[in-house]
């Protein structure tokens, strides 16, 4: 099986194209991939298809095997690997994920005709969805983690969000904090986790711990969660630029419309076969 490894703010995936290749069992490649002793190495798994819906299909697969509903630093990738890839010539892309379609627009270097750096909308900032948590509005909500009370925001892109605002966040242990609250029984389908710093009103500084992956460079769903969580609890503005482990990440919300959107760049980094 061929495949191409790419990576968005230092989020790395295995991208399969489907196209040419089948895949039986997603989510145990996934986990064969993802290893990075015993496989390739990844924050999981990709798969690039075709759509009735949408122009094509985005299907993504954390490194335990379990699918995630949206990927914002993926969908990117994916943006770069269809044009660049030539399975098409349009700059503006619906591409359909397990949370609906999500528009492209790939901006292309004229010189070389790369694709620079892809915005996407990401769609609705959603607070209540009571298959992802069981108490609808958590906002500053004071959640006990091992004893200790600490204010979480929860904000769904599609996929599950808690949001901490803390200082300290180089110093934090996120494998023992983050995977607590990934675990807590208030988020049926697990949660992913965001710790944020406020630079200032447009300067975030952000720390992930993902569902299925544990801690990664950077989180494009995450990102967008934690601007919303921002705006709704007074800490910043609208409009404003995260800073990751791997990269930094624009990110911008409508919120007349409630529409999301995220801008970022994307990266090959090599070809492979299994
Ligand atoms: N890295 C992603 C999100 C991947 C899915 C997530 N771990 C989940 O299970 O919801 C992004 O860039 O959005």
């Amino acid at each position: 099986m061929k495949f191409e490894k790419m990576q968005a703010a230092g989020n790395d995936y295995i991208y399969v194209n489907l196209f040419e290749e089948q895949v039986d069992d997603p989510e145990v490649l996934s986990r064969r991939v993802s290893d990075r002793h015993f496989g390739v190495g990844s924050d999981g798994l990709v798969l690039i298809g075709p759509d009735e819906e949408g122009d094509f299909s985005m299907k993504m697969y954390n490194a335990d095997g379990s699918e995630g509903a949206m990927c914002g630093n993926a969908a990117r990738c994916v943006g770069k690997y269809l044009y660049e890839r030539g399975l098409t010539t349009k700059k503006e892309i619906a591409l359909n994920t397990k949370s609906g379609i999500k528009y492209l627009l790939l901006t292309v270097n004229p010189q070389n005709n790369k694709v620079e750096s892809v915005r996407i909308n990401m769609g609705k900032a959603i607070f209540s969805d009571s298959n992802l948590v069981t108490i609808p509005e958590m906002v500053n909500y004071p959640l006990s983690v091992n004893g200790k009370e600490c204010p979480i925001t929860f904000v769904s892109m599609g996929n599950p969000h808690v949001v901490i605002f803390m200082d300290g966040i180089d110093k934090l242990d996120i494998e023992k904090i983050g995977s607590l609250i990934e675990h807590q029984p208030l988020f049926p389908q697990r949660t992913n986790v965001e710790f944020i710093e406020v630079i200032d009103q447009s300067h975030l500084k952000m720390r992930v711990w993902e569902r299925g992956s544990g801690e990664t460079l950077a989180c494009g769903t995450g990102a967008c969660a934690s601007l919303v969580a921002g705006v709704i609890t007074g800490r910043c503005d609208t409009k404003a630029s995260v800073q990751l482990k791997g990269g930094v990440l624009e990110i911008e919300w409508d919120r007349d419309d409630n529409q999301v959107y995220l801008t970022g760049d994307a990266h090959f980094v090599f070809k492979g076969e299994i």
